[in-house]
């Protein structure tokens, strides 16, 4: 779940970003959309806890992040948050595999070669896991970023700009397989994104408390104050 309250966040060069509130139930999906520079990037990094806001109430997978500093946002993050970013980081010197266990000992906790699998499996791309990213395809490593991204099975799990410079066909797979395995682990997922065919690959938002909501930004929400 992501509920926002009077959410903003200033800039230390003097402009603030003013968000829309949400409610956001666990498990529904989130579409955040608007142009370049209206916030998507600053909206997903207050959600994870990177930057606390200046005014407002945000609580994230039942937390109230916006007093979370430090280590204790650090130890949150690692276990609430999956993240798909637009630039995979993948490690280049370790194998997919590795890249995966990196997840695990930076969360605290042992290496688990089972979940491990089981997460890439999930995906498609269990028989990769002895490679180097280098060695594979971009729906391959985007793949196994997600596998990655939800191997501590998050509350909610972050998707920024997913589909850019993806053909159709392979857009529309990378919103398939999140929309997939957010529901598989009953995640809360919020697609940022410009890409205008995003919201035509996702079913309209409806009315109800659970399913499909969209918060478009809009560079106007930038204010000098
Ligand atoms: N470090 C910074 N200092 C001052 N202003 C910033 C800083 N980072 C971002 N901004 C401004 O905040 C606004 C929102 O930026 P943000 O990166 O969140 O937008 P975005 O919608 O994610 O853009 P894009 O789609 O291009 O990534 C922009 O006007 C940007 O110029």
């Amino acid at each position: 779940m992501i509920h926002s309250q009077g959410l903003r966040y200033r800039y230390s060069g003097g402009s603030e970003l003013r968000f829309p509130d949400v409610q956001v139930p666990q498990g529904a999906v989130l579409l955040l959309s608007g142009p370049s520079g209206s916030g998507k990037s600053t909206w997903l990094a207050l959600v994870a806890a990177l930057v606390a806001p200046s005014a407002g109430a945000l609580q994230v997978a039942g937390q109230e992040v916006a007093a979370l500093r430090g280590a204790a946002a650090d130890a949150w993050r690692a276990g609430a948050i999956g993240f798909l970013p637009q630039k995979l980081h993948l490690s280049e010197a370790l194998t997919v595999q590795q890249n995966l266990a990196m997840a695990q000992w930076a969360a605290g906790r042992d290496e688990d070669i089972a979940s491990i699998h089981t997460a890439l499996n999930a995906l498609g791309v269990a028989d990769l896991a002895g490679r180097l990213p280098g060695q594979l395809s971009g729906g391959q490593a985007q793949r196994v970023a997600l596998a990655r991204a939800v191997l501590l099975k998050p509350q909610v799990l972050l998707a920024d700009e997913p589909t850019a410079s993806l053909d159709d066909e392979a857009a529309a797979q990378a919103v398939g397989l999140l929309l997939a395995t957010a529901a598989r682990h009953g995640a809360t997922l919020v697609i940022a994104t410009h890409d205008a065919r995003v919201a035509e690959l996702i079913p309209p938002a409806d009315d109800g408390q659970i399913g499909f909501q969209r918060l478009s930004l809009v560079r106007e929400q930038l204010s000098k104050a």
